[in-house]
């Protein structure tokens, strides 16, 4: 006999009470709800995409097994959005389904439209924030999803990693299927594509490989720079592209670096991908990274301060997926631990990504006072002569290269600096360095002499 979802989800939270921390309980817990079972499976309702994935991610297998405590048999727990919407866009791989026997459930798993399973529901143009590193890369991918096969044919994307090459080449393709819904749109990795035809060389059916790529509209495929050495994969590919473009239907390519920089690409292809529009996209600037933020935590309905977002974006320059894997980190740290959203409580989990070289502050200190013929305790204190805020400048910036600390601790280790006067001079030598060569030459000589210092530190 089935019991009312009501006194099945209230035992579900007594038990949980009792095997999760209280943070945890009321955070992610308590804020869901159980909105139907239905074919074997329970459907929750949490409030923001941000408590789904965290309920997913974590505590999935937690809920199942108690669920099963309670009904005597495993069912499959489906974890959505309040307010419906978000249901209806995810893609296959975030459907959120799991089941200690998955193919029970699967009745209970909305329907999703097939086009979609291979686009990341939420790689669209409106979740993009154009900023100077991105604007050309953004207009060109726009008006080829407007008008594919006329002007930039084949569009070639280029720029570092997680700088937004596959969420541009995705919102191609939502948006043309917005337009169009019958057009038929291929997103594929050159991984990908090179495993199908070597499936078709071993099954023998290199036919319908062809026939298949060849009957796209519109064909996106992602870093390209990994056919380099491929040399039957290039033949493929070129004859491919070569049907399709003769044919006026579009290419839109993505690859970590031009055409030309791809080692052993084919001439004929190096050609060919240059013959449209290479655009690309550089890493962006503080204001863009803070936009993105800030357009990351609106989407997730998450309330930043605006001092948090600018310490997030000047902790994580180069990588759009690292600052928002650093978002996330921040939003969970505080909301497990019931904290508010300040600088110093996100601290902690926001140390820089990489592990720097480590030289000591007072290293760091002496070597920078001692270029600039200037004390330690100059560089500490408030004075604003220009020679002094020069050096310190300069010496938040060598601190923030060469030690780990964050911000705040490099803002103490001057005498109890703001950390955003630390941004700001960071900031400041990281332009100034790209376009004055005296500057650039004066740094590289102090961080030689940092580096030599650990180093004799360190035997
Ligand atoms: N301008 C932007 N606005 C909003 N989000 C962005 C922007 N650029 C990148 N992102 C986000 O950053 C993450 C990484 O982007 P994406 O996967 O498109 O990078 P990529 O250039 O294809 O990286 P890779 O070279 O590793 O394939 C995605 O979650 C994407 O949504």
């Amino acid at each position: 006999m089935e019991i009312p979802i009501e006194s099945l989800w209230s035992q579900v939270l007594e038990r949980l009470q009792l095997e999760l921390s209280q943070p945890t309980f009321e955070t992610w817990i308590k804020t869901a709800s159980a909105e139907r079972l239905e074919n074997n499976c329970l459907v929750i309702r949490t409030p923001n995409p941000f408590a789904r994935n965290w309920l997913q991610k974590y505590y999935i297998n937690t809920i199942a097994h108690v669920v099963q405590d309670i009904l005597g048999h495993p069912v499959g727990i489906y974890i959505t959005v309040a307010q419906g919407d978000e249901v209806s866009h995810l893609s296959e791989r975030e459907v959120s389904c799991e089941s200690p026997n998955p193919s029970s459930i699967s009745e209970a798993v909305p329907n999703h439209n097939h086009k979609t399973t291979e686009l990341n529901s939420k790689y669209v143009f409106s979740r993009f924030v154009v900023g100077a590193n991105n604007r050309m890369a953004h207009a060109a991918s726009l008006a080829v999803a407007e008008s594919p096969g006329k002007e930039f044919n084949p569009l070639f994307l280029c720029g570092g990693v997680g700088l937004g090459k596959t969420h541009l080449m995705q919102a191609i393709g939502h948006y043309r299927w917005e337009i169009s819904p019958n057009c038929k749109i291929f997103y594929v990795s050159t991984e990908q594509f090179t495993n199908d035809l070597i499936t078709a060389i071993r099954k023998d059916s290199m036919q319908s490989f062809r026939e298949h790529y060849r009957a796209a509209d519109v064909l996106l495929v992602d870093d390209i720079q990994f056919l380099e050495g491929k040399e039957y994969t290039q033949e493929e590919f070129f004859y491919t592209f070569n049907t399709l473009h003769e044919a006026g239907k579009q290419v839109v390519i993505a690859s970590d670096r031009p055409p030309n920089q791809i080692p052993s690409l084919q001439e004929r292809l190096c050609s060919r991908f240059s013959m449209g529009l290479i655009a690309d996209i550089q890493k962006p600037d503080l204001e863009t990274r803070m936009a993105i933020l800030q357009k990351k935590a609106e989407d997730e309905n998450i309330s930043l301060p605006r001092d948090v977002i600018e310490y997030i974006a000047s902790n994580y320059t180069s990588n759009i997926r690292e600052l928002e894997g650093a978002l996330i980190r921040a939003v969970a740290y505080i909301s497990i631990w019931g904290l508010p959203m300040t600088v110093e409580n996100i601290t902690p989990v926001l140390e820089p990504p990489n592990e720097k070289m480590a030289a000591t502050p007072e290293a760091i200190l002496k070597v920078v006072a001692d270029n600039f013929d200037v004390s330690i305790d100059d560089l500490k204190s408030n004075s604003r002569r220009r020679e002094i805020s020069w050096a310190r400048q300069i010496g938040m910036y060598l601190m923030r290269q060469h030690t780990s600390l964050s911000l705040p601790r490099i803002g103490e280790e001057f005498g109890g600096k703001d950390h955003t006067t630390v941004i700001y001079s960071c900031d400041k030598i990281t332009q100034l360095h790209q376009s004055d060569r005296t500057l650039a030459q004066t740094i590289r000589q102090l961080s030689d002499r940092i580096n030599m210092t650990s180093t004799s530190q360190r035997k």
